[in-house]
């Protein structure tokens, strides 16, 4: 794929090489294990996540699946180290997240979320650079190598012309597109994405996740489309009201039984050639 042209999404599916391909910036060189142990946390009195348990090994792509309201992006911001849980632990390369310097987490972990704020004043060239602070000494400027990375990055993500673009003026899937730049020129060891694809077409999510699926880093992605999710997750982690309710490989968890007891829909469940689910889903009886 020509990874320079404008109106192309994210490089195909590079090697788990330790990068992203070509001179760009380097994904995944020390890609990490994260693990979530008996994690629980609660808010308002309200118990949103119990005794959760999550592992992600170096380089694999974990899916997030779950009814709204089941705990995905809550679960996901105790991942990234933005709240802390009150039970259990968030391990990172078998180091509590807890007592990791923000420093660390901010070059280690990028984080991309549901809920960009919509009125910032920054072009999208500069949202991206963002990614590029935790490597930024205090003092000093924008560093050229930087610059070219996240040109490089707003090119990949297929919006080369974008540079001088405001933020406030870009479509939900362009915005989309350019915070999942921010994140990967923040060089991550650990990826994490709520919901990535909500605003994208169907070509820009069939290239993000085989972009993830392929990327030599550790990623873990909250997904409601069950068939992307068996189609380019390595393993998934199905919640139900705050607790895991399935963990596995795509096979073992989308079962038709699993998809009807947690999701309350009909659904046929066939399994591939290359061994993953593909999931059809039945029409609702009409009722009276
Ligand atoms: N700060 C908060 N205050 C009150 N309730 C909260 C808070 N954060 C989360 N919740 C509640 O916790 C539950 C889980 O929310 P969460 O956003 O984690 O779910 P989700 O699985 O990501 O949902 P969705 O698929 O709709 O995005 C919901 O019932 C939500 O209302």
């Amino acid at each position: 794929m020509d990874r320079g042209a404008a109106d192309h999404g994210w490089p195909g599916g590079p090697a788990r090489d330790g990068r992203a391909g070509g001179d760009g910036y380097a994904l995944g060189a020390q890609p990490a294990r994260l693990r979530a142990d008996r994690v629980g946390w609660g808010v308002a009195g309200v118990r949103v996540l119990a005794e959760v348990a999550l592992a992600a090994e170096p380089g694999t792509t974990v899916g997030l699946l779950g009814p709204n309201g089941s705990g995905k992006s809550s679960l996901l911001r105790l991942l990234a180290g933005l709240g802390r849980p009150d039970s259990g632990r968030v391990l990172l390369d078998d180091v509590e997240l807890r007592t990791l310097p923000r420093r660390v987490l901010a070059r280690r972990i990028a984080v991309v979320t549901q809920h960009t704020a919509t009125d910032v004043e920054m072009s999208a060239l500069e949202v991206i650079l963002l990614g590029r602070i935790p490597y930024r000494s205090r003092l000093a400027g924008v560093a050229a190598a930087d610059l070219a990375l996240a040109r490089q990055a707003l090119a990949e993500a297929g919006l080369a012309g974008f540079e001088q673009r405001r933020w406030s003026s870009l479509s939900g899937g362009e915005r989309q597109r350019v915070d999942i730049a921010r994140a990967l020129v923040q060089e991550p060891d650990l990826l994490l994405l709520d919901e990535p694809t909500n605003h994208l077409d169907i070509r820009h999510q069939l290239e993000l996740l085989r972009f993830l699926a392929g990327s030599a880093t550790t990623v873990v992605v909250t997904l409601h489309d069950l068939n992307l999710a068996a189609q380019y997750c390595d393993r998934l982690v199905l919640l139900r009201a705050g607790r895991v309710v399935a963990a596995g490989t795509p096979a073992e968890v989308l079962t038709a039984s699993r998809i009807a007891q947690v999701y309350q829909v009909r659904a046929e469940v066939d399994t591939a050639g290359d061994g993953r689910p593909r999931i059809r889903y039945c029409r609702p009886q009409a009722s009276g």
